[in-house]
């Protein structure tokens, strides 16, 4: 039987993240990937300029991918409204299955201008319906409203913990580099609260840009095929490690490039 994925996302036409990242990544696991397109993200030279669908178009995406029977599982990446956010809480009202909740509050292109209502909503109304939530270190501060860079494995620990209880979910926290020096500190804290901590050694690379949705693809596709999801945590961090790893250039212009989901799959000549 074959599993369907659901993809709620932003396009980014440079593939530096958004449903093109979410697509690839769900190819290397032969899920079928289906998509409902919240925005376009135009990433220019000196930030990021979105553009929202109109709502009466997203809800009609919506309506049209609830004509599928089934998902086995669905991520949410980057809303840009209160009114998408509460199209998707009605959407995700009626699914029972594990849902994928990527905060995307930042980009790595430039920054967002978020109404603390929009951060309100994730917390309240959009995580409780959740598995998991996947926030970076900055969006996991904004959502807790804090201001100080946890510091140590502990603190990080701490962090998670208070994310997963005001959230009502399980969370995978992407701390990053600032927590422990030459490290990449992941923390979970898993359905029944359980924590593990994931340190890795850190890569140099500038090739990163959509590393999170990534990350979070591959989570919601290994969960969709029944994987328990510390297991999939782990496998969706080293598949973002191998993508960061095979990542590329885009123009001979830009410092960043994209990191590349679909290693495996590429002729090496
Ligand atoms: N420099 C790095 N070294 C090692 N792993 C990394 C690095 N950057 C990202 N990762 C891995 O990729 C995952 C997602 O990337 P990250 O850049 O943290 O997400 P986001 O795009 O949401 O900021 C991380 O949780 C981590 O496992
Ligand atoms: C539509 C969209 N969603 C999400 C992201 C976040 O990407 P990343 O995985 O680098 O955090 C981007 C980045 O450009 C994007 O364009």
């Amino acid at each position: 039987m074959v599993k369907k994925v659901l993809t709620i996302a932003g396009s980014d036409s440079l593939s530096g993240g958004g449903l093109q990242a979410d697509l690839a990544t769900f190819a290397t696991q032969g899920v079928a990937g289906f998509s409902v397109i919240s925005s376009l993200a135009i990433i220019e030279k000196d930030g990021v300029r979105i553009k929202p669908v109109d709502q009466s178009t997203f809800d009609a995406q919506l309506a049209s991918v609830g004509q599928v029977d089934h998902f086995d599982a669905i991520k949410v990446g980057l809303l840009c409204s209160l009114e998408q956010i509460h199209s998707v809480v009605r959407f995700l009202k009626d699914y029972i299955g594990p849902v994928v909740v990527d905060p995307v509050l930042f980009f790595k292109e430039g920054n967002l201008t978020l109404e603390r209502s929009i951060i309100k909503a994730y917390i309240e109304q959009l995580f409780p319906l959740a598995t998991v939530a996947t926030p970076n270190l900055r969006e996991a501060m904004s959502l807790l409203g804090e201001d100080e860079i946890p510091k140590s494995k502990g603190a990080a620990l701490n962090f998670t913990k208070q994310l997963s209880l005001s959230a009502r979910c399980a969370i995978l926290f992407k701390a990053g580099d600032e927590v422990l020096a030459d490290q990449f500190v992941d923390l979970l804290i898993d359905e029944e609260g359980h924590p593990a901590v994931i340190r890795h050694k850190l890569i140099q690379s500038d090739y990163r840009d959509g590393a999170g949705c990534t990350l979070a693809a591959m989570l919601t596709a290994r969960l969709a095929q029944n994987e328990e999801l510390k297991d999939a945590a782990k496998t969706s961090i080293d598949f973002a490690r191998q993508s960061i790893l095979h990542g590329y250039t885009i123009s001979s212009d830009r410092e960043e490039g994209n990191v590349f989901p679909n290693w495996s799959l590429a002729n090496d000549d």
